[in-house]
């Protein structure tokens, strides 16, 4: 039975970047927003439901996730409508992934992992953190979200204080050469806990 370790953090706080660390040191990976990109892609099974609920979005047959943007813009109450539809296509993704993987730790890179009680299907928490003025840099340096888009994502998720207090480990994403340090200290805790279960 491989060890399921969550990984979450706000956004922008540094996930993909440390869900590649565990990589590194031969973790097995399933990524939330992977799995969302996958269900939005041609022939993704977010497609139709998509098409009925916000016509406008689906685009030569694959979700747009500008459109979508401009939905929550307008009423920000569509990125429940769009959760509603998303969450449950996401945990059937999930649940495959665990029944074909192989290695003895499994990482889940989650960014909703606490709003959507994730948390209790796993077995140790990991979270990413870094101060809110270098997240907003971080984030609004990719160019993808306005400054209101991001505010708008960022006042959904749970503060990252309450995330940083119900982990089990965190990780600080200042340097990569630091992160880097403090995954492999967690993944060693881990399989020595492991090996004397
Ligand atoms: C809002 C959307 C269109 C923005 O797309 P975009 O490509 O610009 O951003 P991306 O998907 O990379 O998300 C960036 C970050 O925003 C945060 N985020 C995304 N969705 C949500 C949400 N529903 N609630 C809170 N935070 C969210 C996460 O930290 C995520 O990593 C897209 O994220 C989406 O369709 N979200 C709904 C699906 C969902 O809930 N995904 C979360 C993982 S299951
Ligand atoms: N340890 C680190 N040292 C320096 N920069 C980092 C580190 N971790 C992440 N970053 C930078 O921060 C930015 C956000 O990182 P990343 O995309 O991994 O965050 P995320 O939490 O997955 O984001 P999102 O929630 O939007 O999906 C990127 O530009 C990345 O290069």
């Amino acid at each position: 039975m491989s060890f399921k370790l969550g990984l979450t953090g706000s956004i922008g706080m540094g996930k993909s970047t440390t869900a590649q660390l565990f990589v590194e040191v031969g973790c097995g990976l399933w990524d939330a927003d992977a799995a969302v990109h996958r269900l939005y892609d041609v022939g993704g099974a977010a497609v139709s439901p998509m098409q009925a609920a916000f016509p406008e979005a689906v685009i030569d047959g694959s979700v747009s996730r500008d459109k979508l943007k401009e939905a929550i813009g307008r009423d920000s109450s569509a990125l429940k409508v769009i959760e509603e539809i998303v969450h449950p296509l996401v945990a059937e993704d999930r649940a495959a992934f665990i029944a074909s993987a192989t290695a003895d730790i499994l990482v889940f890179d989650i960014p909703l992992l606490f709003e959507t009680g994730g948390n209790e299907a796993m077995d140790a928490v990991v979270c990413v953190s870094i101060s809110a003025e270098i997240q907003r840099e971080r984030v609004l340096a990719r160019g993808t979200m306005t400054e209101a888009q991001f505010e708008n994502i960022r006042a959904k998720q749970m503060p990252n204080d309450e995330k940083v207090f119900k982990s089990d480990y965190v990780v600080i994403t200042d340097t990569l050469d630091h992160a880097r340090v403090q995954v492999e200290k967690i993944v060693t805790t881990i399989r020595g806990q492991m090996t004397n279960a």
